[in-house]
């Protein structure tokens, strides 16, 4: 079961993916300027996103953060803003050496969040 969370590296691999990606969304024009507010604790962000990949992937951790819908709601997020951010995950896998099949099962269990985090 946790195959993917192999695939992504264990813990380490993981950390290493969102030591990659954050830059990457930071950079991103096309995600607006949410992720900038000087309130956002980057260290805790980066925390819970390695959590949740590390939880959705079959490892042995509890995703502990807010839940999709509330810490996202009133970001008026988009559609496009939401494939963004996959786009900028794939290439964060790329870079980090993640195979496609494995990249693609990662992004599987990532779209039914599309429902929680799009709201406009
Ligand atoms: C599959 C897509 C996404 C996932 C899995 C995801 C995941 C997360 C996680 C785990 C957190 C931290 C939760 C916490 O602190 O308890 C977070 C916060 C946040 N996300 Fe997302 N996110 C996604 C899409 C997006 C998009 C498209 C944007 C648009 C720019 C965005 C903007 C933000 C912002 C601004 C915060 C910080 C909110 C705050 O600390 O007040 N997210 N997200």
């Amino acid at each position: 079961a946790d195959e993917l969370f192999q695939g992504l590296g264990r813990q380490s691999g993981i950390d290493r993916l969102v030591d990659t990606l954050v830059p990457l969304l930071l950079a991103d024009v096309r995600l607006g300027n949410s992720l900038q507010d000087p309130n956002i604790d980057m260290v805790h962000f980066k925390q819970k996103l390695a959590e949740q990949f590390c939880d959705l992937s079959g490892g042995a951790c509890k995703y502990s953060g807010k839940d999709m819908a509330t810490i996202h709601d009133g970001l008026d997020i988009t559609a496009a803003q939401f494939y963004a951010l996959v786009e900028d995950l794939q290439l964060a896998m790329d870079r980090e050496g993640v195979t496609p099949a494995m990249q693609n099962r990662l992004l599987a269990r990532l779209a039914p969040m599309f429902r929680d985090v799009v709201t406009r």
